[in-house]
């Protein structure tokens, strides 16, 4: 596969309607039981700069930053939305990342999507709700090569193709004020070796 010098991920700006995404969002900040995940960075454990939940169907425990995290169950607001996200990334997802950016301070990062219960060139689909902030991606070896979108109320963000194996992320802090955000990256884990 030739490499691309874009990464394979696409930005749909109001995938949800406004009123729909402003719904979403007071209902998540309720239904999750949002928690600070330990994670391990240059060797040392430190709380996370944002909440999080991991949630999923049965089997889907997921190992990231060194830590391994059994799912929590399905809310109803993400349970309705399931379909639907499946639909729009063409996989029929099994679990989600969640993440409560409180405010500018708090942040992701730089990191690929790359553990390998995703098995190889996964689809993600990244539901974004309430404050816009920047997301970012540079090259893994050319870190020259940078590309950044502005993720928005009810925007949805695909990423697929090579994009994590050629590509990190990072959500930047931000000094400007900016409304709380969640962020949810929908994913296929794949069933586990034995
Ligand atoms: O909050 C975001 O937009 C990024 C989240 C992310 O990269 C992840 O959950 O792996
Ligand atoms: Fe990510």
């Amino acid at each position: 596969m030739a490499e691309t010098n874009f990464p394979e991920a696409s930005l749909i700006p109001g995938w949800l309607a406004a009123d729909e995404a402003d719904a979403l969002l007071v209902a998540l900040r309720g239904q999750v039981p949002w928690e600070v995940h330990r994670i391990r960075l240059f060797g040392r454990w430190v709380d996370s700069p944002r909440l999080s939940c991991w949630i999923g169907d049965a089997g889907t425990g997921y190992v990231y930053s060194g830590a391994r995290f059994e799912p929590r169950p399905w809310p109803d607001a993400l349970a309705a939305l399931r379909p639907r996200i499946d639909e729009a990334a063409g996989v029929a997802m099994n679990s989600v990342l969640a993440n409560l950016y409180r405010d500018g301070r708090d942040a992701m990062g730089w990191h690929s999507d790359d553990e390998p219960e995703l098995g190889v060139r996964p689809v993600i689909a990244s539901l974004s709700l309430g404050g816009t902030r920047r997301f970012v991606f540079r090259h893994r070896r050319d870190p020259a090569r940078k590309h950044e979108f502005a993720l928005g109320h009810g925007s949805l963000l695909l990423m697929a193709g090579d994009t994590q194996a050629d590509w990190k992320h990072a959500l930047p802090r931000t000094a400007r004020p900016v409304a709380p955000r969640i962020n949810l990256t929908f994913r296929r884990i794949l069933p586990r070796p034995r």
